[in-house]
């Protein structure tokens, strides 16, 4: 049983609350102060979302819940803890304490299970479903591979003339440089992560940027917008997008260009034999780059974390199946806002300790046009920081993951 206080910013993601042997989840709300009423515009309700079957069959939730509960003065809520069903979420407190100390106030724990050994104990079944903590580990994302009868580029290729034509209608033309290439690949190898700023070209960048903030002011999600609360916190804005068709939108579109980076230029041959050469950023935070700071310090969330295994996982095979193999992520942000209100905090600094107890093993955070090239070992897990309602803007990212083999020399006869 814990007491737990949410308060400005506070939320909890998507969880089914499956651990160990929790039953039953239970949760008395207290919010402060008693004898205001809490107001449903200042967040922190319990959302309970409805469960589909996802494209494997396994049960996921729907992306908007079926309940909203805004948190009450000594009201009772407790449910059943089953896995990949019992999902919730604790919406985003938007309130600030204020003079009369508001804060959503409760006392929540878990009724357990009878165990071995006590009155009553009958051995269960395994679940049919993982939890959403097993699903966490267990990638989702189907990926196209290139076809087996193309032999993979190698380092030393270089780039053709029909590569370069392909990519210098995407990529920023620093980067199909033979010399930067060189300089990239030098320093992937010595650090495994690279952030290229930049990336895309001037055109295309500038034809996403306005485009971007134009889609999100029609959509009532820019910096003008009212309501300051995302309308569910199972993944904020970021994810609202996911469902927000895509598709669905007309040819010369925002939308339309950042599919074009997923399916024409992220998944060609071409791009395939550049990341071969080249895997640094020459160009640095360029001078007189607006500082994109909403998303820089962190304030917003967004940004993108590597995390280790954890080795004394009950469970260590979620973790451990299959060869150990390496691959290479990539992501390239397109938030389209980058005005900033916030002061010198940086809130990233004071996690950074933390962060190497908590297998933490690299935070991103993300900035208009760039590309994050991260080596990961096998069973590193990616994850995406909720977008805070604090946020401007959507953030949009394209990402992919490649592969990776090793060369082997040809020996030499001498
Ligand atoms: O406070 C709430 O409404 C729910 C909290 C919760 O889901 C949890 O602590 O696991
Ligand atoms: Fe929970």
């Amino acid at each position: 049983m814990s007491v737990v206080s949410y308060r400005k910013s506070c939320h909890l993601l998507n969880h089914d609350d499956v651990i160990g042997t929790r039953r039953v989840s239970y949760i008395l709300y207290m919010p402060l102060p008693h004898y205001l009423g809490w107001q449903k515009e200042w967040g922190g309700a319990l959302e309970l979302y409805p469960v589909k079957p996802g494209p494997d069959g396994v049960p996921e939730p729907e992306p908007v819940p079926a309940k909203t509960i805004p948190p009450c003065w000594n009201q009772f809520v407790f449910f059943e803890v089953q896995p990949g069903k019992s999902f919730h979420s604790v919406e985003e407190v938007v309130v600030g304490e204020g003079e009369d100390g508001r804060q959503r106030l409760s006392i929540s724990g878990w009724f357990h299970s009878i165990q071995p050994g006590e009155e009553g104990y009958v051995p269960e079944d395994t679940h049919e479903f993982k939890s959403s903590r097993e699903q966490l580990t267990s990638t989702q994302t189907e990926f196209k591979s290139y076809p087996d009868t193309v032999e993979p580029p190698l380092p030393d290729d270089p780039l053709s003339e029909a590569h370069l034509s392909f990519l210098s209608e995407f990529l920023n033309p620093v980067y199909l440089q033979p010399r930067t290439m060189k300089a990239l690949a030098q320093r992937f190898v010595e650090e495994s992560s690279l952030e290229l700023h930049s990336f895309l070209c001037t055109p295309l960048a500038d034809k996403l940027q306005l485009g971007l903030m134009e889609k999100d002011q029609r959509d009532g999600l820019g910096p003008d917008r009212v309501t300051r609360i995302p309308p569910y916190s199972s993944g904020g804005m970021a994810r609202r997008r996911e469902d927000g068709g895509v598709s669905a939108l007309g040819q010369g579109s925002p939308d339309e260009a950042v599919r074009s980076l997923q399916d024409e230029l992220f998944s060609s041959a071409a791009f395939r034999a550049w990341l071969a050469v080249s895997v640094d950023d020459p160009m640095g935070t360029a001078a007189g780059e607006e500082p994109e700071r909403g998303w820089q310090n962190g304030e917003w969330g967004g940004w993108e974390c590597y995390m280790a295994p954890n080795e004394e996982e009950d469970d260590p095979a979620v973790y451990r199946s299959g060869a150990p193999k390496k691959k290479l992520d990539m992501n390239v942000s397109a938030n389209g806002h980058s005005k900033n209100h916030v002061d010198d905090e940086d809130m990233q600094e004071d996690s950074d300790e933390e962060d190497e107890e908590d297998g933490t093993l690299l935070t991103v955070q993300p900035g208009f046009n760039r590309l994050l090239l991260v080596l990961r070992d096998e069973g590193v897990m990616r994850f995406v920081k909720y977008v805070s309602a604090a946020a401007e803007g959507s953030r949009w990212d394209v990402c992919g993951e490649f592969e990776i083999g090793m060369v082997q020399e040809e020996e030499s006869d001498s």
